[in-house]
């Protein structure tokens, strides 16, 4: 099991190669020792979840992470299980040599992978291809395999990493194994938890080879896992014009959904007061569904200023447009110097007129947007989700979420989180309203723009979670509303 302090923190993939150097070097634990560590680790892992597996065949890439495999295999063929290894070339690490002379020495047999070839019959297969070492796609005839054992349909536990998946960034510049379960060593990789990895990784349990917290205490994480948090009880005295004002900024003709779930979404937050500056066409249909929202026509700036000044905390852009009304609200509104939430095409104006904000500013780009703002492209920000992320907060002064699986929240100051929770039938329109909402209302309540970002992310991923158990695939973004307002004050762990 991982040390519990260090449950929550994500290193890069260089930090946890130092932090193995630093094992063998500083602590004196060999490096054929921590594979062996790995292998029990990696076959206690699936006597766990494959008790009823008799045959397992294990694919072992060249460097150390095809050393767990081979040291993997001889430990299962000593348990009594039936072990067959494919091979993929030699083993190039002192380690791997030493763990495929193990294999050897108990008996077993490597059968060296050919394009084209059978895979063994097996109940499982586990993948000891690459680990942390890949730095690019798979070369064609590793690629070949990780698509057979794909194709196989067997279950796949994978060996710290699933092969093809980037630790680093979540990515998969090419072939990758899709694991039931994932067995990770030494400390938990960042690139783990966003991106590709929630179709990769599977089940993640992580192993910290039993090495003692002084392995740590050099090393600053690069990023955390979010964690419960919860906002302080609400005081029974409280009154309305306590818990804040929240001004909703958008609706262009037509689009009256998104300002009106992000009202929504900002009351069912906790915000005492919401009010939402749209389109005078809209009113009567606002109003009709939900009377809570004290909905205003504007048709332009100067009917803008006075519920600016009446407002605590303004979110900007659900449905706004980019045509001129929109561009004058949303200058008008950013101007005003209230603490904000911007999103949509508030964030698209943004990245025509960047500017550096100097009130409290939470920034809500999905890869989309966020490429937009970068002058990217989504590939680009997606090859380095937290790179894209950090770079949007330090050149905006804002707290940015980069949406998508394993949101990212960044600071301007290089904190950095991730969300571990959330599913695909977030992956709908209005989702995104609603957590501008969200993180408006918590604003309203008195969080800082960091808490909101992280609460509110997190408040939303688990209403979802909450309401995917009645049906993922056919979710709706106002489906979340009942469960946000269960989840009441914050995250329970
Ligand atoms: N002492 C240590 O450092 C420990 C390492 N461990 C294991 O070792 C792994 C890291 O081992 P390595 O650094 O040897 O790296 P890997 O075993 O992940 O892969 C490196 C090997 O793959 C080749 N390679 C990389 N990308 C390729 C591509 N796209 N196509 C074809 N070949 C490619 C490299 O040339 C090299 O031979 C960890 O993930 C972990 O599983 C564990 O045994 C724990 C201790
Ligand atoms: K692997």
């Amino acid at each position: 099991m991982p040390h519990p302090s260090h449950r929550h923190e994500l290193y890069t993939v260089a930090q946890v190669r130092a932090l193995d150097r630093r094992a063998i070097e500083v602590l004196g634990v060999p490096g054929f020792e921590l594979m062996r560590r790995a292998a029990w680790a990696a076959l206690s892992s699936l006597r766990r979840h494959w008790p009823q597996a008799r045959r397992i065949a294990v694919h072992c890439g060249p460097g150390n992470n095809g050393g767990d495999g081979f040291l993997l295999a001889a430990l299962a063929r000593e348990s009594g299980l039936q072990v067959e290894v494919l091979a993929l070339g030699d083993a190039s690490t002192g380690d791997a040599v030493l763990a495929r002379q193990a294999w050897k020495d108990a008996g077993g047999a490597a059968r060296l992978w050919q394009v084209g070839g059978a895979l063994p019959e097996a109940d499982v297969h586990v993948d000891a291809l690459y680990g942390t070492g890949l730095r690019r796609a798979p070369e064609a005839p590793a690629a070949a395999l990780i698509e057979a054992i794909h194709a196989s349909g067997v279950p796949v536990l994978a060996l710290d990493v699933p092969s093809g998946l980037d630790a680093d960034t979540g990515q998969v510049p090419g072939a990758a194994i899709c694991a039931a379960v994932t067995v990770s060593f030494i400390a938990p990789k960042r690139g783990l938890y966003t991106g590709h990895a929630a179709e990769r990784v599977g089940v993640l349990e992580l192993d910290a080879l039993g090495l003692p917290d002084t392995l740590w205490q050099d090393t600053s994480p690069d990023a955390h896992l979010l964690t419960a948090a919860q906002l302080p009880p609400r005081p029974r005295d409280a009154h309305k014009g306590t818990n804040g004002h929240v001004l909703a900024v958008g609706g262009e003709h037509g689009m009256a959904g998104a300002i009106r779930l992000c009202g929504e979404a900002a009351l069912r937050a906790g915000a005492g007061l919401v009010s939402v500056a749209t389109r005078a066409g809209h009113l009567f249909a606002l109003n009709a569904a939900r009377p809570e929202l004290m909905a205003h026509g504007v048709d332009g700036p100067q009917a803008l200023e006075p519920l600016l000044a009446r407002a605590s905390v303004l979110a900007v852009g659900p449905g706004l447009g980019q045509g001129a009304w929109s561009h004058a609200l949303w200058l008008t509104a950013l101007d005003s110097g209230k603490p904000l939430v911007l999103d949509a095409d508030g964030l698209n104006l943004l990245s025509c007129e960047p500017r550096r904000f100097t009130q409290p500013a939470v920034l809500t780009p999905h890869p989309g947007e966020a490429a937009r703002l970068l002058g990217g492209t989504v590939a680009e920000v997606e090859a380095d989700r937290f790179a894209a992320a950090r770079t949007l907060a330090d050149r905006h002064r804002a707290v940015v979420v980069l949406k998508g699986a394993g949101s990212l929240i960044a600071a301007p100051d290089g904190r950095l989180d991730v969300c571990p929770w959330g599913n695909p039938g977030m992956a709908t329109g209005g989702m995104g309203d609603l957590l501008t909402g969200v993180i408006a209302g918590l604003l309203a309540q008195g969080c800082d723009a960091w808490q909101a970002a992280c609460l509110g992310t997190g408040l939303h991923a688990r209403a979802g979670d909450r309401a995917a158990r009645l049906g993922e695939r056919g979710l709706l973004a106002g489906d979340l509303l009942a469960p946000l307002r269960a989840l009441g004050n914050g995250l329970d762990e």
